[in-house]
């Protein structure tokens, strides 16, 4: 299981930028309480807080993706009103502050959030209104921008793209498909992504993870994703030579070529059984290989993490060096779905001067 290290405060004190946090994995374990009691949800393991924080650390420590995902149903069950979406977002804006992170996109399925009777409208506006409630709120200077995801076994992508469409001068700044990836090829939603690039929007794709290289080719060359969520499985398309010098592969020669945006996930990984461990986490063999590598947290809650800890671990245990972690938080800032002149100012006003 993932330990929950003591931050060192020269790590904390690093900008980062965050383009892969699910909202419904990183909420706090007390707020979770709190909300289930508000609301009436009496399915959760255990009412106290820290066992609960456990609970979800030990339960997506399955190996697999599909028992990982299984989790979500008690941060999703507290999720079904305005308010609690609200203090959700507040909350995560928040405490991502207070880690360092500078720019965040931080994704979320609509369509999970309608047991309450909200239409797919009021959840997006009461998300946004928390994450600019949790923007302003904070001492540290964050922004904030909502990634819609669609289910990849449901059929609502086209629906959720238009959502994104119709948002996209609200802080909506992308689209994202998640969940169970090997039987729900990301073609299933072509409709959806084939609209959104009609509409100039952006997206990315959960690929290569719980399955390997069609679903990535399939995300690049169908789809046209733009990023990669995760990404890892690219690994199967590179080898050594004899002479032990790498090989890559069409595919993962387009990738690299194309500087295609790897959003990975080290701690996440290790639970659904994606990695063997940090020291062998593809991502530093690709950061070596200079693909486009950013860090990220996937689900805080379930992982225990936060971007200071997956870079603290890169550090101590896969040789990581504060310009490499310079090197992806930039990386990260130039892949984002913000516009262009807004991206810079980020990199040359607060990234840079931040590890001066
Ligand atoms: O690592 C992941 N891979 C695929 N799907 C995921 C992952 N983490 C979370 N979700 C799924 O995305 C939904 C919306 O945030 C979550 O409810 C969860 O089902
Ligand atoms: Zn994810």
């Amino acid at each position: 299981m993932s330990e929950q290290a003591v931050i060192r405060p020269e790590i904390k004190a690093l900008p980062k930028v965050l383009l892969h946090d699910h909202l419904d994995g990183g909420l706090r374990p007390a707020t979770i309480v709190e909300l289930a009691e508000q609301n009436g949800y009496v399915g959760l393991p255990t009412t106290d807080p820290e066992a609960l924080g456990r609970w979800f650390r030990e339960a997506a420590d399955s190996g697999s993706l599909e028992r990982y995902l299984e989790t979500f149903d008690h941060s999703v069950a507290v999720m079904q009103t305005a308010d609690a979406l609200r203090r959700v977002a507040s909350e995560a804006a928040q405490d991502l502050a207070e880690d360092g992170v500078v720019y965040a996109e931080i994704r979320y399925a609509p369509e999970q959030h309608l047991e309450g009777g909200l239409t797919l409208e009021q959840v997006v506006e009461a998300v946004n209104e928390g994450f600019r409630e949790g923007e302003s709120a904070s001492g540290n200077r964050i922004v904030v921008r909502a990634l819609l995801t669609a289910m990849r076994h449901a059929a609502k992508s086209t629906e959720i793209a238009q959502l994104v469409v119709r948002y996209r001068d609200q802080g909506v700044a992308g689209f994202d498909i998640a969940g169970a990836e090997a039987g729900f090829p990301p073609t299933r939603h072509l409709d959806a992504f084939e609209y959104l690039r009609r509409e100039n929007a952006h997206f990315t794709i959960h690929a290569g993870e719980a399955f390997g290289l069609p679903s990535i080719w399939e995300a690049i060359q169908w789809c046209g994703t733009e990023r990669l969520g995760h990404g890892v499985r690219i690994m199967d398309d590179i080898s050594t030579d004899d002479a032990g010098a790498d090989k890559l592969g069409l595919l993962a020669a387009y990738v690299r070529d194309r500087r295609i945006p790897l959003e990975m996930c080290p701690s996440s990984n290790l639970q659904t059984g994606a990695a063997d461990s940090i020291a062998a986490h593809p991502i530093t063999h690709l950061k070596d290989l200079r693909y486009r590598v950013t860090i990220n947290t996937d689900n805080r809650l379930m992982s225990g993490t936060s971007m200071s800890q997956e870079m603290q671990l890169l550090v101590d245990e896969a040789g990581w060096t504060v310009d490499d972690l310079r090197w992806a938080t930039i990386n990260a800032m130039k892949s984002a779905f913000l516009p262009f002149d807004e991206r810079l100012a980020i990199i040359d006003d607060v990234i840079k001067p931040g590890y001066d």
